[in-house]
């Protein structure tokens, strides 16, 4: 690239992280900061618990298959699970996000069970929503507009969180983790998510849990097509999830029910790059949905995995799909008609980005 494009790449990526963004599929425990996994590593080191040398490599290692990845979040629920570190991560997670604009976080975790840690779904959850609770202001990166103007005042109430089922689980755990999510309505939890080694488990097995929820009026997105399952992809826009997130393998009656049925899709490049579930980005399913001009949502999945952030994954989209700033505006902006949390935070952050909009005639 020559200095001109050198020049024009920085400005975009400067622009990409002061704009204001809304991310919908991030994994808690994928999203924790390196320095913190190889801390947490060391002090569990220290107590024998594991043996640090032989970690540190698995979790400064960048490229990763996808059956890599569960083995690492296996070891990071190892590393990261104690109330302490989940109210830890959850705090530092928000403020990352926060700290490069994005204004609305849907931020995913599972609920787990650890008898040898005290640990029931629910304390896991408390010390979640405690994290969120302990949020810091986060200086704020200036708008790409040349103000300064601060689009996310509270950075605490930015966060929604989802609860995730693993697809381990059985119907009952499934079932539980509804139920645990209805109970915390009041306290922000605005849906559920399908997620896990997409490699295990039967549809049929969390059906009656994800039925429920739809039911019960919460949410339901769904991690479809990141390994080719036919059957199964067919089954969940059946369903017709109010989101799902990836969709790498489809055939084409697959996409052509997909595209009828305006699902909107969680894009997640970098990720489904590095897991082989695209052949390159330049080939990612994005172009062809953009064309048509399919609901999506860009997001990282896993950041602290993929060692990725919102900012980098809109960059990503600009440079490699030549994306003007206005498209990419128009990208970040039709992302708030997909988010899960109730009207009136819809309208506002609506409002908030329409603001924006009018006052600098983009
Ligand atoms: C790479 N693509 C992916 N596909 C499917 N599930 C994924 C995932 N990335 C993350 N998870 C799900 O999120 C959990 C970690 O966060 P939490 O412990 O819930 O906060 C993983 O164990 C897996 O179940
Ligand atoms: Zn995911």
């Amino acid at each position: 690239m020559d200095g001109a494009g050198d020049a024009a790449g920085e400005d975009m990526k400067a622009w990409c992280r002061a704009h204001p963004k809304i991310e919908l599929h991030a994994h808690l425990n994928g999203s924790i900061r390196e320095s913190t996994l190889l801390e947490l590593a060391k002090d569990l080191g220290e107590k024998g618990v594991i043996v640090f040398e032989d970690v540190e490599h698995i979790i400064t290692k960048s490229g990763r298959s996808l059956p890599e990845c569960f083995i690492l979040f296996d070891l990071f629920h190892v590393i990261a699970t104690d109330h302490n570190s989940v109210t830890r991560i959850t705090r530092e997670v928000v403020e990352d996000f926060a700290a490069e604009n994005v204004v609305y976080l849907e931020l995913r975790t599972t609920p787990k069970n650890n008898e040898s840690k005290g640990m029931t779904k629910r304390s896991y959850m408390k010390a979640v929503l405690d994290g969120l609770s302990a949020v810091d202001t986060v200086e704020l990166v200036s708008s790409p507009f040349g103000n300064n103007r601060l689009w996310c005042t509270k950075e605490k109430d930015m966060c929604s969180p989802s609860l995730s089922i693993d697809r381990r689980e059985t119907t009952a755990a499934a079932m539980e983790t509804v139920n645990l999510a209805l109970e915390l309505r009041d306290s922000g939890v605005v849906g559920i998510d399908l997620s896990g080694n997409p490699l295990i488990g039967k549809w049929q097995t969390f059906l009656p849990a994800l039925t429920y929820a739809r039911e019960k009026g919460l949410p339901v997105t769904i991690h479809c097509g990141e390994v080719p399952n036919k059957e199964e992809v067919n089954a969940i826009l059946d369903f017709c999830p109010d989101r799902i997130g990836h969709a790498c393998f489809l055939d084409e009656d697959d996409w052509q029910k997909l595209k009828a049925s305006k699902i909107p899709i969680e894009i997640c490049l970098t990720s489904n790059c590095k897991t082989n579930c695209v052949p390159s980005i330049k080939d990612h399913h994005f172009v062809d949905l953009y064309s048509i001009d399919h609901p999506m949502i860009l997001c990282t999945d896993d950041p602290g995995l993929f060692s990725t952030s919102v900012s980098n994954e809109y960059y990503l989209a600009a440079s490699t799909f030549e994306l003007s700033k206005s498209e990419m505006h128009h990208l970040a902006f039709i992302a708030v008609d997909s988010i899960f949390a109730d009207d009136g935070s819809s309208i506002f952050w609506k409002r908030s980005l329409k603001a924006m909009k009018n006052d600098h005639g983009i």
